[in-house]
């Protein structure tokens, strides 16, 4: 069955006239389906159209419950569908809540359309979007939430708009955590991680008391490795393996350039892994992967080149990237991130691999314990991953490793305030930049 034809035509709306003068006192602006939670334990509205069982679309619920309550529903998401769909949409699967933080930047403004299309969890999977802001993005954030609206995705049931993470994660299956701060002119990298790993801490807090118990995290606000540790360390109650930093595009980065140099289309290139962290200190391992099934090393013969000109142009990429545009790489990033989730979702290819930054404990490598550490890994499609445990090293990627190592366990002292571990102490190696800084 096509998707365009489980679009639901409506029928009428359900709003009653206590709703609506509870809706135009507290939240006058908000007309669209979104819930604005505006402040924690504030009056919102909230949208109620749902897939509540599995393989089963029901009418939307409206409900009328008193100002106080969370499940006051308004614009599109309140009006009944035609109930004739609701046949026709039984092969669907059971609604996924899908946590996206950062909902009024860059990145998103790329990525909450093609997770609303069905391109990321598939034509028969139903998701509610769940959108935290910042207070200074909150309008922002509606302007989001009425294009999603206008665009009648047939997979998209719920949207909900917030700036408090333990309204906005409730019952989370995904948290795709983008918003972090900026690093500002003058800003010291110590400051950042402290900046930033406040706002990590109290959103993994938060998923560690309302999401779904096996939530999986990505993050990709930045220093995303560390941001993953703090946000992992605040919540015990949810498995480490869950939590995912972001260097999936690091990796789709370095295939373009390996296909590039041996002059092949970039599906030839496999086996890629980025080790360590979203840094200029990572290391794109070209020793393991392969280029139409063969070592890298055996089509490409220019060690020097693989070496140098290869490893510093995938670690400096988004820093040329902005130099040329003006603006950093949000589309490729979202692009990465439906990877990302498209590999934990989907079997790995047999043979293949992908990279992920996860947390270094048990890790058959030798990598120091206690860290988010991009590695290799594979996934059944279960939404969990093992490490890869058929690589090699040579000496220049166990020093390369090192390297990328030292620099975590630095972030990781810098932080220890903020993981439950003492006191930090800030001894980070001078070079220490991101990808986007030259
Ligand atoms: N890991 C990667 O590969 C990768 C790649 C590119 C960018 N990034 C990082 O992703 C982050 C977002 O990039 P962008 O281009 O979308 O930035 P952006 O500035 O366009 O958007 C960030 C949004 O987050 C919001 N925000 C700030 N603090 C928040 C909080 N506490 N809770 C919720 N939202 C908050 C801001 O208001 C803003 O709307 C940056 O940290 C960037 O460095 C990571």
């Amino acid at each position: 069955m096509a998707v365009a034809e489980l679009n639901p035509a409506f029928t009428k709306t359900h709003l009653h006239s206590s709703q609506l003068s509870f809706l135009s006192r507290s939240v006058p602006t908000h007309q669209h389906c979104a819930f604005p939670t505006l402040h924690r334990n504030q009056q919102h509205a909230r949208i109620s159209c749902s897939v509540t069982q599995q393989n089963q679309v029901q009418a939307p619920a409206v409900q009328t419950q008193e100002p106080n309550s969370k499940s006051d529903c308004y614009g599109v998401f309140c009006l009944t569908y035609d109930l004739k769909a609701e046949e026709e949409t039984k092969s669907w699967k059971k609604l996924i809540n899908i946590a996206v933080s950062g909902a009024a930047g860059m990145i998103s403004n790329h990525l909450l359309f093609k997770l609303a299309s069905g391109e990321v969890f598939g034509p028969d999977q139903p998701i509610a979007l769940k959108l935290l802001g910042s207070e200074r993005s909150i309008q922002a954030l509606e302007g989001v939430a009425m294009e999603l609206e206008d665009s009648l995705f047939p997979l998209l049931r719920e949207v909900s708009i917030g700036i408090d993470p333990y309204e906005v994660f409730q019952d989370a299956e995904w948290a795709l955590l983008i918003g972090a701060k900026p690093r500002g002119p003058g800003m010291e990298r110590a400051d950042l991680l402290d900046i930033n790993g406040q706002i990590f801490a109290e959103q993994g807090k938060a998923l560690n008391a309302v999401a779904s118990r096996n939530v999986k995290v990505i993050v990709v606000g930045n220093p995303c490795n560390t941001n993953a540790l703090i946000c992992m360390k605040n919540a015990p109650n949810i498995p480490a393996k869950n939590f995912h930093a972001l260097t999936r595009l690091d990796e789709n980065r370095a295939k373009c350039q390996l296909a590039l140099k041996a002059g092949v289309f970039y599906d030839k290139v496999s086996n890629v892994t980025i080790w360590g962290n979203h840094s200029t200190t990572q290391v794109p391992d070209f020793l393991n992967a392969k280029i139409d099934g063969l070592p890298v090393i055996d089509v490409i013969k220019d060690r020097k080149w693989l070496e140098q000109e290869f490893t510093e142009m995938v670690q400096k990429r988004g820093g040329v990237l902005i130099q040329k545009w003006g603006r950093s790489s949000a589309a490729s990033t979202a692009v990465s991130i439906v990877d990302a989730i498209r590999s934990l979702v989907t079997p790995t290819p047999k043979g293949d691999w992908f990279s992920s930054g996860v947390y270094t404990d048990g890790n058959p490598y030798g990598i120091a314990e206690g860290i988010v550490f991009s590695m290799p890994c594979r996934s059944k499609g279960d939404g969990d991953y093992e490490l890869v445990k058929d690589v090699i090293f040579d000496d220049y990627l166990r020093n390369r490793i090192a390297k990328t190592e030292a620099e975590l366990l630095a972030e990781k002292r810098c932080v220890a305030h903020l993981t439950g571990e003492g006191i930090a102490v800030c001894d980070l190696p001078g070079d220490t930049m991101l990808p986007g800084e030259m």
